[in-house]
Protein backbone atom coordinates (compact mmCIF):
# COMPACT_ATOMS: atom_id res chain seq x y z
CA UNK A 1 0.00 0.00 0.00
CA UNK A 2 1.61 3.30 -0.83
CA UNK A 3 1.56 6.23 1.86
CA UNK A 4 -0.85 8.01 0.23
CA UNK A 5 -3.42 5.12 0.48
CA UNK A 6 -2.76 4.48 4.07
CA UNK A 7 -2.86 8.04 4.75
CA UNK A 8 -6.53 8.00 3.23
CA UNK A 9 -7.27 4.85 5.58
CA UNK A 10 -5.58 6.63 8.43
CA UNK A 11 -7.56 10.04 8.04
CA UNK A 12 -11.04 8.03 8.27
CA UNK A 13 -10.12 6.59 11.04
CA UNK A 14 -8.60 9.58 12.97
CA UNK A 15 -11.46 11.70 12.22
CA UNK A 16 -13.50 8.83 14.16
CA UNK A 17 -10.90 9.21 16.99
CA UNK A 18 -10.67 13.00 17.53
CA UNK A 19 -14.23 13.30 17.50
CA UNK A 20 -15.20 10.76 20.41
CA UNK A 21 -11.99 12.50 22.63
CA UNK A 22 -13.60 16.41 21.79
CA UNK A 23 -16.74 15.02 23.59
CA UNK A 24 -14.94 14.34 26.75
CA UNK A 25 -11.51 15.98 26.83
CA UNK A 26 -11.04 19.84 28.60
CA UNK A 27 -9.73 22.28 26.14
CA UNK A 28 -9.58 24.62 29.14
CA UNK A 29 -6.27 22.46 30.73
CA UNK A 30 -5.03 22.17 26.56
CA UNK A 31 -5.51 26.00 26.36
CA UNK A 32 -3.81 26.91 29.48
CA UNK A 33 -0.68 24.20 28.44
CA UNK A 34 -0.66 25.98 25.36
CA UNK A 35 -0.62 29.15 26.57
CA UNK A 36 2.06 28.72 28.79
CA UNK A 37 4.50 26.77 25.49
CA UNK A 38 3.73 30.25 23.70
CA UNK A 39 4.93 32.40 26.39
CA UNK A 40 8.60 31.71 24.58
CA UNK A 41 6.98 33.64 21.79
CA UNK A 42 5.69 36.67 23.31
CA UNK A 43 5.49 39.69 20.79
CA UNK A 44 5.97 37.70 17.75
CA UNK A 45 3.52 37.10 14.90
CA UNK A 46 1.19 33.71 15.68
CA UNK A 47 -0.88 32.17 13.48
CA UNK A 48 -4.14 30.22 15.03
CA UNK A 49 -6.91 28.62 13.27
CA UNK A 50 -10.79 28.72 13.48
CA UNK A 51 -11.44 25.29 14.68
CA UNK A 52 -14.03 23.38 12.55
CA UNK A 53 -15.41 19.94 12.88
CA UNK A 54 -13.42 18.16 15.94
CA UNK A 55 -10.38 20.00 16.41
CA UNK A 56 -8.81 21.02 19.40
CA UNK A 57 -10.08 24.68 20.05
CA UNK A 58 -7.43 27.41 20.09
CA UNK A 59 -8.87 30.20 21.07
CA UNK A 60 -8.81 30.68 24.13
CA UNK A 61 -4.43 30.58 24.14
CA UNK A 62 -5.05 33.11 20.90
CA UNK A 63 -6.84 35.44 22.89
CA UNK A 64 -4.11 35.05 25.69
CA UNK A 65 -1.31 36.02 23.23
CA UNK A 66 0.44 38.73 23.78
CA UNK A 67 1.21 39.67 20.28
CA UNK A 68 -0.44 40.35 16.99
CA UNK A 69 -2.39 36.84 15.43
CA UNK A 70 -3.45 35.72 12.52
CA UNK A 71 -5.51 33.14 10.51
CA UNK A 72 -4.84 30.83 7.73
CA UNK A 73 -6.57 31.93 3.98
CA UNK A 74 -6.83 29.41 1.59
CA UNK A 75 -5.17 31.48 -1.39
CA UNK A 76 -5.39 28.53 -4.23
CA UNK A 77 -5.32 24.81 -4.15
CA UNK A 78 -1.72 23.25 -4.47
CA UNK A 79 -0.52 26.47 -2.98
CA UNK A 80 1.19 27.53 0.87
CA UNK A 81 -1.51 28.90 3.02
CA UNK A 82 -1.61 32.96 3.30
CA UNK A 83 -2.39 34.71 6.88
CA UNK A 84 -4.54 38.09 7.50
CA UNK A 85 -4.39 39.58 10.78
CA UNK A 86 -7.02 38.69 12.76
CA UNK A 87 -8.28 39.34 16.67
CA UNK A 88 -10.51 37.14 18.17
CA UNK A 89 -14.34 38.39 17.66
CA UNK A 90 -13.46 40.65 14.42
CA UNK A 91 -15.51 39.64 11.77
CA UNK A 92 -15.00 36.78 9.04
CA UNK A 93 -15.47 35.61 6.05
CA UNK A 94 -16.37 32.26 3.92
CA UNK A 95 -13.59 30.88 2.38
CA UNK A 96 -12.58 27.37 0.82
CA UNK A 97 -13.13 24.37 2.07
CA UNK A 98 -16.01 25.24 4.44
CA UNK A 99 -13.60 27.52 6.78
CA UNK A 100 -13.56 31.37 7.39
CA UNK A 101 -11.12 34.11 7.02
CA UNK A 102 -10.34 37.22 7.40
CA UNK A 103 -11.73 39.38 4.55
CA UNK A 104 -9.08 40.99 2.40
CA UNK A 105 -9.00 44.51 3.50
CA UNK A 106 -6.88 42.42 6.61
CA UNK A 107 -2.86 43.10 6.46
CA UNK A 108 -1.17 40.00 5.42
CA UNK A 109 1.37 39.03 8.34
CA UNK A 110 4.65 36.20 8.21
CA UNK A 111 3.75 33.97 11.11
CA UNK A 112 6.08 33.48 13.27
CA UNK A 113 5.20 30.55 15.17
CA UNK A 114 1.89 28.51 14.41
CA UNK A 115 -0.24 26.91 15.82
CA UNK A 116 -1.13 23.52 13.41
CA UNK A 117 -4.21 21.67 13.45
CA UNK A 118 -4.48 17.86 12.49
CA UNK A 119 -5.94 14.54 12.26
CA UNK A 120 -3.54 12.58 13.99
CA UNK A 121 0.37 13.25 15.02
CA UNK A 122 3.27 10.33 16.52
CA UNK A 123 6.12 10.81 18.51
CA UNK A 124 8.54 11.84 15.47
CA UNK A 125 6.23 14.99 15.48
CA UNK A 126 4.82 13.91 11.55
CA UNK A 127 1.07 14.73 11.39
CA UNK A 128 -1.93 14.10 9.20
CA UNK A 129 -4.12 16.94 7.79
CA UNK A 130 -7.23 16.97 5.79
CA UNK A 131 -4.76 16.02 2.65
CA UNK A 132 -4.41 19.17 1.00
CA UNK A 133 -1.02 19.56 1.56
CA UNK A 134 -1.50 23.39 2.72
CA UNK A 135 0.82 22.72 6.13
CA UNK A 136 3.50 21.24 4.41
CA UNK A 137 3.96 23.75 1.48
CA UNK A 138 3.24 26.49 4.09
CA UNK A 139 5.84 25.00 6.49
CA UNK A 140 8.27 24.31 3.78
CA UNK A 141 8.14 28.30 2.65
CA UNK A 142 7.96 29.50 5.75
CA UNK A 143 11.17 27.38 7.17
CA UNK A 144 12.96 28.41 3.72
CA UNK A 145 12.62 31.77 4.87
CA UNK A 146 13.96 32.03 8.84
CA UNK A 147 13.22 30.42 11.91
CA UNK A 148 9.24 29.51 12.42
CA UNK A 149 7.88 27.42 15.55
CA UNK A 150 5.21 24.64 14.03
CA UNK A 151 3.06 23.74 17.21
CA UNK A 152 1.22 21.09 16.52
CA UNK A 153 -2.41 21.11 19.28
CA UNK A 154 -4.44 17.90 19.32
CA UNK A 155 -6.29 15.40 22.11
CA UNK A 156 -3.72 12.54 23.35
CA UNK A 157 -6.07 10.25 21.48
CA UNK A 158 -5.04 12.01 18.04
CA UNK A 159 -1.65 10.21 18.50
CA UNK A 160 -0.63 7.39 16.57
CA UNK A 161 2.02 5.24 16.16
CA UNK A 162 3.77 6.05 13.20
CA UNK A 163 2.60 8.12 10.88
CA UNK A 164 2.75 7.71 7.01
CA UNK A 165 5.35 9.88 5.49
CA UNK A 166 6.11 11.13 2.15
CA UNK A 167 9.23 13.42 1.28
CA UNK A 168 6.95 16.59 1.19
CA UNK A 169 5.95 16.42 4.96
CA UNK A 170 6.92 18.63 7.56
CA UNK A 171 7.57 17.52 10.95
CA UNK A 172 5.68 19.73 14.01
CA UNK A 173 8.62 21.17 16.41
CA UNK A 174 6.18 20.70 19.66
CA UNK A 175 3.09 18.85 20.33
CA UNK A 176 0.64 20.27 22.63
CA UNK A 177 -1.90 17.91 23.95
CA UNK A 178 -4.57 18.47 27.48
CA UNK A 179 -1.86 16.44 29.15
CA UNK A 180 1.38 16.40 27.76
CA UNK A 181 4.19 18.39 25.82
CA UNK A 182 5.76 16.42 23.47
CA UNK A 183 9.15 17.38 22.20
CA UNK A 184 9.66 15.50 18.91
CA UNK A 185 12.37 12.44 18.54
CA UNK A 186 14.80 12.99 16.71
CA UNK A 187 14.53 10.53 13.42
N1 LIG B 1 -9.44 24.90 11.21
C1 LIG B 1 -8.71 24.71 10.12
N2 LIG B 1 -8.51 25.71 9.28
C2 LIG B 1 -7.77 25.49 8.17
C3 LIG B 1 -7.20 24.24 7.87
C4 LIG B 1 -7.42 23.19 8.81
O1 LIG B 1 -6.96 22.05 8.66
N3 LIG B 1 -8.18 23.46 9.91
N4 LIG B 1 -6.47 24.09 6.73
C5 LIG B 1 -5.52 23.09 6.51
O2 LIG B 1 -5.11 22.82 5.42
C6 LIG B 1 -6.69 25.06 5.65
C7 LIG B 1 -7.98 24.70 4.96
N5 LIG B 1 -7.82 23.48 4.28
C8 LIG B 1 -8.74 22.46 4.24
C9 LIG B 1 -8.52 21.46 3.32
C10 LIG B 1 -9.45 20.45 3.18
C11 LIG B 1 -10.57 20.40 3.99
C12 LIG B 1 -11.57 19.33 3.84
O3 LIG B 1 -12.62 19.38 4.43
N6 LIG B 1 -11.29 18.31 3.05
C13 LIG B 1 -12.26 17.26 2.79
C14 LIG B 1 -11.89 16.57 1.51
C15 LIG B 1 -12.06 17.53 0.37
C16 LIG B 1 -11.72 16.94 -0.97
O4 LIG B 1 -11.11 15.86 -1.05
O5 LIG B 1 -12.07 17.59 -1.95
C17 LIG B 1 -12.37 16.30 3.96
O6 LIG B 1 -11.44 16.25 4.77
O7 LIG B 1 -13.39 15.66 4.06
C18 LIG B 1 -10.76 21.39 4.92
C19 LIG B 1 -9.84 22.43 5.06
C20 LIG B 1 -6.73 26.43 6.21
N7 LIG B 1 -7.62 26.54 7.32
N1 LIG C 1 5.88 21.13 -0.63
C1 LIG C 1 5.15 20.37 -1.45
N2 LIG C 1 5.37 20.38 -2.76
C2 LIG C 1 4.67 19.59 -3.59
N3 LIG C 1 3.67 18.77 -3.18
C3 LIG C 1 3.39 18.72 -1.88
C4 LIG C 1 4.12 19.53 -0.95
N4 LIG C 1 3.62 19.27 0.28
C5 LIG C 1 2.65 18.35 0.11
N5 LIG C 1 2.51 18.02 -1.18
C6 LIG C 1 1.55 17.05 -1.74
O1 LIG C 1 0.25 17.33 -1.23
C7 LIG C 1 -0.46 16.12 -1.04
C8 LIG C 1 -1.17 16.10 0.28
O2 LIG C 1 -0.21 16.11 1.34
P1 LIG C 1 -0.53 15.46 2.77
O3 LIG C 1 -1.28 14.19 2.62
O4 LIG C 1 0.73 15.44 3.55
O5 LIG C 1 -1.51 16.58 3.37
P2 LIG C 1 -1.86 16.90 4.88
O6 LIG C 1 -0.63 17.16 5.66
O7 LIG C 1 -2.76 15.81 5.37
O8 LIG C 1 -2.73 18.21 4.68
P3 LIG C 1 -2.59 19.70 5.27
O9 LIG C 1 -1.12 20.02 5.32
O10 LIG C 1 -3.34 20.52 4.27
O11 LIG C 1 -3.22 19.71 6.60
C9 LIG C 1 0.53 14.98 -1.14
O12 LIG C 1 0.24 14.23 -2.30
C10 LIG C 1 1.88 15.65 -1.26
O13 LIG C 1 2.69 14.99 -2.19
Amino acid sequence: MSAAQFKADLRRRAADLRAEAFERENLTAANLRLSAALGDFQGQVLAGYLAMRSEADPALAMAAHSGDCCLPVVARKAAPLIFRAWKPGEALVPGAFGTHEPPQSAPELVPQVLIVPMLAFDARGYRLGYGGGFYDRTLEALRARGKVTAIGFAFDAQEADLVPVEPTDQPLDLIVTPTRLIWPMAT
